[in-house]
């Protein structure tokens, strides 16, 4: 019978990622690490133990946040930023960066509150993700960063999928494949 789970061992947990199709031609096991206080506590800390030194965490909404709220625990860090992919009516002046996404070809755009933004300035910063996939993502937090004038100092996820995990650039625990799926089936 046809596989329809990969299953891997992540930081200790065993998870069947259920395979869904996404495109004609393309299989992707999906990761979802909202809800999953098992894995959420035993990633971080693994990935902890793996990134350098910095003075700040930051994570796109939303399936990092458990993760970086768990990590921000463990370094006895008091602040972590979370940028919106939208504008929010509590943030007063917004500070805004806008990105063109190719895999989805449309701009996206991430956003802190300007009090966030000023504070990242001149900081080291680490860029925390579930997942890193083709890295569109991890761009539009880079460029938010250095927009705010912050330095990337490490950019880190919980996995590398498909192609990520040949890169250098980033620290991650594990990788997994993507699944082509031929015509015939
Ligand atoms: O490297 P990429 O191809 O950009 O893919 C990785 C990103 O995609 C997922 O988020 P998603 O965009 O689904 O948003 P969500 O967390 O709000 O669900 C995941 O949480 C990463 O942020």
């Amino acid at each position: 019978m046809e596989n329809k789970y990969y299953e891997m061992n992540i930081a200790g947990c065993i998870r069947r990622l259920p395979r869904i199709r996404i495109t004609d031609s393309m299989e992707i096991a999906s990761f979802v690490l909202l809800g999953d206080a098992e894995l959420v506590v035993k990633a971080a800390a693994e990935l902890v133990k793996k990134v350098p030194e910095v003075d700040y965490l930051i994570t796109a909404e939303a399936k990092g946040i458990p993760l970086i709220q768990e990590m921000a625990r463990i370094l006895d860090m008091k602040r972590y930023f979370v940028a919106r992919k939208s504008v929010k009516p509590y943030m007063i002046d917004p500070f805004v960066t806008e990105v063109y996404s190719i895999t989805t070809q449309k701009k996206q755009i991430l956003c802190l509150d300007r009090e966030e933004s000023n504070m990242i300035r001149g900081k080291k910063i680490l860029i925390v993700d579930d997942v890193i996939s083709t890295g569109e993502s991890l761009k539009a937090m880079e460029s938010l960063v250095e927009k705010a004038g912050g330095k990337v100092a490490g950019k880190a996820a919980i996995l590398a999928e498909g192609d990520a995990a040949k890169r250098k650039d980033i620290i991650y625990l594990e990788s997994f494949p993507v699944f082509p799926v031929t015509a015939s089936r």
